[in-house]
């Protein structure tokens, strides 16, 4: 029998005399069925009810996963609100993984705003309150000194993909405290649902530095260490312990920096994403998403990405983000970088970034100088968002700020003298927060801007027409760009990874004619040629650490790449030699 591949302390991988894969399982009775990972629940069948001590623990019929499905569906179908909806799939999924990613795949367009943004918004708001089952890592100020012993505590024993936030910058709602776990565990859900990385190798964790938010300080309730978060030394200190702890006890891990606040997310990435295989979500996976949905857009236009003048508005993680990844774009286009800077216009708190503001390290190079703004119009001191477009003559608007409602009628309707088709994405999230309703947009246009959100919005009908509306969500960047980084088990996200996700996406957007995202009915299939590119360039790049795929030819590279990716079915269940209950 092949060596056994043992990824959780209660089972192995093994393959049967056929090849046939089976789980073969420590533990057995009661316990059994309260491991998500291993519950079958009603599925289990009359061989492995007897072998594993589970008669009389389980209803006399076995259910097909069909079945089960269809009882689930049903019950989901009948929560009333979307918060109950996300709390019965959690809830599911803390039972029975197999059945919920089961289900999940079977609905993803439908479950996603469930599991994903905007609902996830409202269980992170509310998480101490709603809060079940374990699940995930939590390291806090009071355990941080002990993070090994922490981590050895995880059952898994060859986690691949961590999401890790500290909570202090969620979506656009800001410090949530404890409640970011809710992200991570949302994201990782997709990793398997869309990216295929099996949910025995995901680990969501909330590193728990406290919160500036006195009213959950306040709140006996709250799940959190109660005091405020940890800066300077002692904040970093807490993460290199933490980076420390992964890269010991989980060499092989990628960690997803995920929603840390414009202060530390670009200090964090640049101090670890050369220690531990790692990237910002938010900076790059938002930077990549933007940039493949201004192709799509620009192409939509009969023009190219070098045709258009950005305006981003937000100069936190994901404005500077996507204006990063525009300016790389815009390189790739054979711009020099001051040719690129020169399209770009970031905004943020004083209005155009101007050296002579009080300016964070990560927003100079964007920074205008004043002669650089020759013949400019402006009333005050700093041009403002609406002086900006005017002058510059924008043909593009994205907003990353948070700030529902940010972008005025009279300033997209300014765009229409720029261009007869301005490119406006207000891409914050969740859909409370976004800068401009889609509806209003494209009214103001009469019906000529090219339109895509962060979360989703229903198609909308203007003029006797229906318009999609793209979501321009990093869901079609990260799962693909994390898996294809742990099937070449790449020693580092290089930018190169990122442009390549971006690249896949925007040549991916192309068979959808007038749509500058797919639809999300496509977001498996485009994260798997996401990941199968990130993996190639990995190769290409000399950080591919994976030996069995550095010869293979492209054909060879997807098959292996679509093999590897998890499927939500039941695998048999054994009991091993050294089973207890
Ligand atoms: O989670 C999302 O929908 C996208 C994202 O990373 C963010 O908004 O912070
Ligand atoms: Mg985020």
């Amino acid at each position: 029998m092949p060596e056994a591949r043992r990824v959780s302390r209660y089972y192995d991988v093994r393959r049967d005399e056929d090849g046939h894969r089976f789980l073969d399982v420590n533990v057995t009775g009661f316990s059994l069925l309260h491991i998500p990972l291993l519950n079958k629940s009603t599925g289990f069948t009359r061989q492995e009810r007897r072998a594993l001590g589970l008669e009389g623990l389980v209803p006399p019929h076995t259910s097909t996963l069909e079945e089960q499905k269809e009882r689930t569906y049903l019950r989901y179908l009948q929560q009333t609100t979307d918060l109950e909806k996300h709390e019965y799939l959690r809830a599911l999924q803390d039972r029975n993984e197999v059945l919920f990613y089961a289900i999940f795949a079977d609905h993803l367009e439908e479950m996603l705003p469930i599991l994903y943004t905007p609902t996830v918004g409202e269980a992170v708001r509310i998480f101490s309150h709603i809060y079940r089952y374990p699940r995930g890592l939590s390291v806090s100020t009071e355990d941080i000194d002990r993070v090994d012993e922490l981590l050895e505590n995880v059952p898994l024993n060859d986690v691949r993909m961590i999401v890790a936030t500290d909570s202090s910058a969620i979506l656009g709602i800001g410090d949530q405290g404890f409640g970011g776990m809710a992200i991570s565990i949302g994201k990782l859900s997709l990793y398997t649902a869309a990216g295929g990385v099996g949910p025995d190798k995901t680990l969501p964790v909330e590193l728990d530095v406290g919160t500036d938010r006195q009213d959950l300080i306040d709140d006996p309730l709250y799940l959190g260490v109660h005091h405020r978060r940890l800066t300077g030394p002692e904040y970093d200190e807490f993460l290199d312990r933490f980076v420390e702890g992964v890269a010991a006890r989980y060499p092989k891990a990628i960690i997803q920096w995920e929603d840390f606040a414009r202060g530390t997310a670009f200090r964090v990435l640049e101090r670890y994403r050369r220690v531990v295989p790692s990237f910002n979500d938010d900076i790059q996976g938002t930077g990549a998403m933007a940039l493949a949905g201004l192709i799509g857009a620009s192409r939509l236009k009969g023009e190219s990405l070098h045709d258009q003048v950005f305006v981003v508005v937000g100069a936190g993680a994901g404005g500077i983000g996507v204006a990063s990844a525009i300016r790389q774009g815009l390189m790739r286009d054979g711009l020099t970088y001051a040719e690129a800077n020169a399209r770009i216009f970031v905004v943020d708190r004083y209005g155009l970034l101007t050296h002579g503001q009080p300016l964070e390290d990560h927003q100079l190079s964007f920074a205008k100088h004043p002669g650089d703004l020759a013949g400019w119009e402006v009333a005050g001191e700093w041009p403002t968002l609406h002086e900006t477009v005017v002058n510059a003559r924008a043909t593009a608007l994205l907003g990353l700020t948070g700030v529902p409602g940010l972008f005025r009628q009279l300033t997209v309707e300014a765009m229409l003298s720029n261009t007869p088709r301005p490119i406006v994405f207000p891409l914050s999230n969740p859909t409370s927060n976004v800068e401009a309703q889609p509806g209003d947009v494209l009214r103001w246009t009469a019906g000529a801007a090219i339109i895509a959100t962060g979360s989703p919005f229903p198609d909308i009908e203007y003029g006797g027409r229906m318009y999609p509306v793209g979501q321009g969500n990093n869901a079609f960047i990260f799962p693909g760009l994390g898996f294809g980084a742990v099937i070449s088990r790449a020693r580092e996200i290089t930018d190169g990874m990122v442009m390549e996700a971006a690249l896949t996406l925007a040549d991916e957007t192309r068979a959808h004619g007038d749509r500058v995202y797919p639809p999300i009915s496509c977001l498996r299939e485009v994260s798997m040629r996401v990941a199968v590119r990130v993996a190639r360039r990995a190769i290409d790049e000399g950080v591919c650490a994976e030996r069995r795929i550095r010869n293979l030819t492209d054909d060879e590279l997807e098959a292996f790449v679509r093999r590897r990716s998890w499927v939500p079915k039941y695998l048999p269940l054994r009991k091993a030699a050294d089973a207890r209950d």
